[in-house]
């Protein structure tokens, strides 16, 4: 949660661990409770159910509090404390707001659509790249022999400092380690486009307006595409780059693809690369017997029954 959030809303408005905690565990709820209302029919979210209750007052919560954010930057300026509204995203936001107010006399987004955008940065920044490390530690911890490539690698290229963006961009082991995790367990099960026009598609013919739901954890494990193995974990099949991994060049699609497509892909792979170097540098991962294998979609795909792993310190001796 920390990276995202400190990158996104942070910076210039520390909060302590215990308010991020407190927000890891409102955010885990509100996820259920966005989960159960796209799960049941939309319409019917204003009706007085418990849980769509519960949802609309976590969306006043989560809303009154990036509010509170956006008003302190603003008042801070506008009382001369601050000079500028910070160096994150939502500050860039704000004094981009700020330059287009002054020529047009409105402001460029109202608050309702600050609101919006930082809650889809947030939810897709976070959650997303959450689940990415949680299943490749995971599968690390079950496959020892490419735990120790990625290990070697790193030690190669970091030679006993941080990750920084050279040795980040020349992780190739680890690279391909997080490609294969997105393959498997794909964050972003599927997505939803519509069409804008009458179209044909193959041999399909699409309407106007017509509804696509692309399910790309399907996708990503279809034999076809990728040939027997495909349940199987290796990196390996991206030796090549991501367009000969699988028999069609785009198959690979957990970012999705075209102009909708994720704006965040190179922030993950970095911020996923940086972390995975730092924890397998100092740690060893290995399965815990109360494992249960269960991935349970709940708009990402999370593991149903925790993701518990032995973690065991690694002695420099041992490198
Ligand atoms: C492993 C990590 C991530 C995965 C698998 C992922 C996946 C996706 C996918 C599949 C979409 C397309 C959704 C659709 O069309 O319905 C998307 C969109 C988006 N993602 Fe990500 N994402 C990740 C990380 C991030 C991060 C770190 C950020 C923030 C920097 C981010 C911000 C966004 C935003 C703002 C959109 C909407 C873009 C638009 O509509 O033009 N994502 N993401």
């Amino acid at each position: 949660m920390c990276l995202w959030t400190t990158v996104a809303f942070f910076i210039s408005t520390p909060r302590s661990n215990v308010a991020l905690d407190s927000e890891n565990h409102l955010f885990d709820s509100y996820m259920t409770k966005v989960w159960l209302c796209l799960a049941s029919m939309i319409n019917h979210r204003y009706l007085p159910i418990p849980a769509f209750m519960r949802l609309r007052k976590m969306t006043t919560i989560v809303e009154t509090s990036i509010q509170e954010i956006i008003m302190e930057r603003r008042a801070a300026v506008k009382a001369g404390k601050k000079s500028s509204y910070g160096a994150d995203l939502l500050g860039l936001m704000l004094s981009e707001c700020e330059r287009i107010g002054e020529d047009k006399k409105q402001p460029l987004l109202t608050m309702q659509q600050l609101v919006d955008e930082c809650k889809t940065f947030f939810f897709a920044g976070h959650e997303t790249t959450a689940q990415l490390l949680t299943w490749a530690l995971l599968l690390l911890a079950h496959d020892l022999t490419w735990q120790e490539r990625a290990r070697t690698e790193i030690l190669n290229f970091c030679k006993g400092k941080l990750p920084d963006f050279d040795s980040i961009s020349r992780m190739k082991t680890v690279e391909m380690i997080i490609y294969e995790t997105l393959r498997l367990f794909a964050p972003a099960s599927s997505i939803v486009r519509s069409a804008l026009c009458d179209m044909k598609i193959g041999d399909l013919y699409v309407k106007k307006g017509m509804c696509f739901w692309i399910p790309i954890a399907a996708i990503h494990l279809d034999p076809e595409l990728w040939g027997g193995s495909v349940y199987e974990f290796n990196p390996g099949r991206f030796a090549d780059g991501i367009s000969k991994a699988a028999k069609h060049p785009m198959a690979f699609m957990p970012f999705a693809h075209g102009p909708r497509n994720c704006i965040g892909q190179n922030f993950a792979l970095i911020e996923a690369k940086a972390v995975l170097a730092v924890l397998l540098t100092k740690f060893s991962f290995t399965p815990s017997p109360s494992y249960r294998h269960s991935p349970h979609l709940m708009i990402t795909t999370r593991p149903k029954y925790g993701a518990p792993i032995i973690v065991k310190r690694v002695s420099s001796s041992q490198h």
